[in-house]
């Protein structure tokens, strides 16, 4: 479990722009060490606007995005092409935009897919994707991600995973249905955090006072059942980049001068 990493942005907007710099930098170095680069996307405002800044970013196409593996934190449990959809929201904001493999970009099937309107189902199907492509190496039934990204929560949840929710307290599944979900859409699938953990990095971004309260609990000891933020570490890296509304709350002992 690695130690948080906060850096704080001026603003939402020049956090959404980092991040994508960062994110591009992350991937062209992954393939450059093992040739493909692995990450978890998330719906949610920031996590829109990072891909709409990379989509932007002059470097975008220093990715080779034909070795590229998306997956998602969680999903709206909707139609296929909902707008609410994290999926929809992705293909608008940068993977209708660049040359992926389709066969590499993993989506949580819709409430109209393949199991209909069964969340459980998607939620397995989901997980034995997960398991299928994770390597001896891996030692897990989730692959190593280089980078998972997620938002944050008003009260901590990050993907649908919230505090004291069936969720939080899952131990064996990967992946899970959610429902009654207090933010809506109320069904979702969601990775688990021990999901998360898999991941070499973890980045949370979040931006605004309305979570800053949220924000100062995980980074000074708050527990995952209470926070599940707090229990969103990656295996080298746990990265917090927030605005400065968003850090107004962590003691500055955690907080570097502004980037
Ligand atoms: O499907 C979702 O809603 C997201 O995965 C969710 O976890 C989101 O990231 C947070 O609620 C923060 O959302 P904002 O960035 O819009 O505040």
């Amino acid at each position: 479990m690695s130690t948080p990493q906060v850096v704080v942005h001026r603003d939402g907007d020049l956090l959404a722009a980092a991040a994508a710099a960062r994110l591009v930098t992350r991937m062209v170095d992954a393939q450059a060490a093992r040739g493909h680069a692995s990450v978890v996307l998330t719906g949610g405002r920031t996590g829109t606007a990072v891909l709409e800044h990379l989509n932007r970013n002059a470097a975008r196409d220093a990715v080779d995005w034909s070795r590229v593996d998306l997956f998602w934190g969680d999903e709206r449990f909707l139609p296929s092409g909902h707008p609410d959809r994290n999926e929809t929201q992705a293909r608008a904001a940068l993977l209708d935009h660049v040359p992926l493999d389709p066969s590499r970009v993993h989506v949580m099937e819709p409430s109209d897919g393949k199991f209909g309107d069964d969340p459980e189902a998607a939620a397995a199907a989901y997980a034995d994707v997960l398991a299928s492509l994770a390597r001896p190496e891996d030692h897990s039934d989730v692959p190593t991600f280089d980078v998972c990204l997620l938002g944050v929560g008003e009260e901590g949840h990050v993907a649908s995973v919230f505090p004291d929710s069936p969720a939080v307290h899952e131990e064996e599944r990967t992946v899970v249905a959610v429902r009654n979900c207090p933010k809506p859409p109320p069904t979702r699938v969601s990775l688990t955090l021990s999901s998360v953990r898999r991941a070499q990095e973890v980045w949370l971004m979040t931006t605004g006072e309305a979570k800053a309260a949220a924000v100062a609990m995980a980074l000074t000891g708050a527990g995952e059942v209470q926070l599940p933020a707090a229990g969103a570490t990656g295996q080298r890296r746990t990265l917090w980049l927030l605005d400065t509304a968003a850090s107004s709350k962590v003691p500055a002992l955690f907080t570097p001068p502004l980037a």
